[in-house]
């Protein structure tokens, strides 16, 4: 960053980015705005011929009693209609704003959503989600007002400021400068405003983004929240948050109220009184009354659009920061595209996963998996077990490729992890995580998760899950909606659903997540009938703390501290004499 910039304001500092996001957002739209300011332009033109041909009335009709009616009808007609056309053309415009402004926001939430997708594992380790959604929802919205309030207020006030001082100095050119010296006390009211308002702006932006995170949180863990009869502590803090923002959002309109506003109007008045009181300096001929009433009219039009600008300086502050905060969002980096070449064939009858030498650390200096090398065949049953916090997330983490290994690879039939392509890689690698995440849609829904598999496969992977006989005793068989979170079904029917959904892929590889933890041992059983029929087809490896889901594995790998530290069949891990695989299997038996 420039070192300049650090002094600046938040929303100087985001200015740039703002812009930048806008442009891109509206850019198929931008005919639109340039017609859009050049009807302004026209509308201008016409409010500033108004006062032009009321001059006229009054110099050439009125004082001098020169009534020449017709013309003195027309040079009335003149001033109403102007006016009224003038309006009519900036509310056309209005329209016309407000739909690129729409059609910007919605693109702008179809950018920003499906960035979100394709960012990184890593990157949702320190998001907080009820921030995410503010960033979809709430900053694309203020981006929104950016265009409709702000843009078109700024562009239709600049335009009508134009036209009024180039009117004023065709008229009186001294006077006008003397006016325009005397502007610059509105930068000085806005300066001060902005200096008294901005803190509070922020705060209250931010305090906004933490009820939007804390009512998120608290849904999300709502039972636990219950359970902890923890209801009067949540509702405390959330009103503490809540009163804060209230008075954040009155410092902001306090500003507005004692400051802006009445430092505005008086300087308005001021400006009334220096035009008349040099009006009142000179001799006055009958020429001067016209340019009198034409440049009071002006003050008004030179005046209110410099109040309107400065109104919308707060508005414009949150805008910039909103859209500052969606362009750092979109900035993120995401996930890599991965466009290599696709797993070879040829390759297959190797191993279908080899690691060598693989270290891994979250953060620098704390590394969790240590020089990990293994070889699993394809279509074998590999389990991986361990103490908590021994890397098997970890280990599962970084085969799905959430995580880039700092030392080390991990081969899929012979090619480098990252060289895969991401759709054969998601076609290739099936996932059954620990949390099923269903979503509030049917089971059909829920099996295809998008990839427009047919009927046929979807009840193929159902059946190969165990999971087609209590999707068809469902009110609706396949077309049950399961609920938020698939809340009308078990956990272990949650579970079967999810190995269906990873089978539904036909993936080559399976991982399960501790897939069976959370389910009682006659579901365990019909997983395991399920996992036992991708033998030798699929290669499956899965973690598991349960020991009984893994005992008929190939191979049980046991990590330790990030570390393998005993592998080889269940009977191989017993005959080692208090090694770790036996001690935790002799404990989980004695726990039974
Ligand atoms: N996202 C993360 N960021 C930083 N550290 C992490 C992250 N996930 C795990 N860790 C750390 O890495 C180590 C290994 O965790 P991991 O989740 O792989 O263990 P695990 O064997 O799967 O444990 P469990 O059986 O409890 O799930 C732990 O010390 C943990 O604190």
């Amino acid at each position: 960053m420039h070192p300049e910039s650090t002094s600046k304001t938040p929303a100087a500092q985001a200015f740039r980015p703002a812009l930048a996001l806008l442009q891109r957002a509206a850019r198929p739209d931008l005919h639109h705005l340039w017609r859009a300011i050049i009807w302004l332009v026209l509308a201008a033109l016409l409010e500033v011929l108004g006062p032009i041909m009321g001059k006229a009335l009054i110099d050439e009709h009125l004082l001098p009693h020169h009534l020449d009616w017709p013309r003195m009808a027309a040079l009335l007609a003149g001033v109403v209609l102007t006016g009224w056309i003038a309006s009519g053309l900036r509310y056309l415009q209005l329209v016309r704003l407000s739909g690129l402004a729409m059609r910007s926001v919605m693109r702008l939430r179809e950018m920003v959503y499906s960035h979100v997708l394709q960012l990184p594992m890593a990157y949702f380790d320190r998001a907080i989600t009820g921030q995410l959604v503010s960033r979809v929802t709430n900053d694309t919205e203020a981006v929104k007002t950016l265009y409709i309030q702000v843009l078109f207020v700024m562009l239709d006030s600049s335009i009508v400021l134009i036209g009024t001082v180039a009117a004023m100095a065709w008229l009186d050119w001294h006077l006008m400068l003397i006016v325009l010296a005397l502007l610059p006390m509105v930068l000085l009211i806005v300066w001060l405003y902005q200096r008294w308002s901005a803190p509070a702006v922020t705060r209250a932006r931010a305090l906004r983004s933490d009820i939007n995170a804390q009512m998120a949180e608290s849904i999300a863990g709502m039972s636990v929240l219950q359970a902890s009869n923890a209801e009067r502590r949540f509702g405390q803090r959330f009103a503490r948050t809540n009163q804060d923002h209230y008075h954040a959002r009155l410092a902001e309109l306090r500003a507005n109220a004692w400051l802006l506003r009445p430092a505005l109007d008086l300087f308005n008045i001021i400006l009334l009184a220096a035009v008349i009181f040099l009006f009142g300096q000179r001799p006055m001929t009958a020429a001067e009354v016209g340019v009198l009433y034409a440049f009071i009219s002006y003050l008004a039009r030179v005046i209110e659009p410099l109040i309107q600008i400065t109104m919308q300086f707060s508005q414009l502050q949150q805008s910039v920061v909103a859209s500052a905060r969606v362009a750092t969002l979109l900035d993120e980096t995401r996930a890599d595209d991965h466009a290599g070449s696709a797993p070879s064939a040829a390759a297959t009858d190797g191993a279908a996963v080899s690691i060598e030498h693989l270290s891994f650390a979250y953060h620098p200096g704390t590394t969790v998996l240590h020089d990990l090398s293994l070889q699993i065949a394809s279509g074998s049953y590999i389990g991986i077990v361990g103490h908590t916090g021994s890397g098997k997330s970890t280990l599962l983490a970084l085969l799905l490729r959430y995580y880039t290994a700092q030392q080390g690879s991990i081969r899929l039939y012979g090619t480098p992890l990252a060289s895969i392509a991401n759709q054969r890689f998601r076609a290739e690698v099936g996932l059954v995580p620990q949390d099923p995440f269903l979503l509030a849609a049917s089971a059909r829904e829920n099996i295809d998760m998008g990839r427009g598999l047919s009927d046929a496969a979807i009840e193929a992977a159902a059946r190969a899950a165990h999971a087609h006989d209590f999707i068809c005793a469902l009110d609706q068989g396949y077309d049950s909606p399961l609920g938020e979170g698939g809340s009308r079904l078990s956990v272990g029917q949650k579970q079967l659903l999810a190995i269906a959904r990873a089978l539904a892929g036909q993936p080559r590889i399976l991982l399960l997540d501790e897939a069976t933890s959370h389910i009682d041992s006659q579901t365990e059983q019909i997983v395991q009938t399920a996992l036992d029929a991708l033998r030798g087809r699929v290669t499956v490896i899965a973690i598991a703390h349960r020991l009984s889901t893994i005992r008929d594995a190939d191979r049980i790998i046991v990590l330790n501290h990030g570390r393998i530290a005993e592998q080889g069949a269940h009977e191989q891990l017993m005959q080692i004499n208090d090694g770790i695989y036996q001690r935790l299997y002799l404990l989980q038996q004695l726990a039974a």
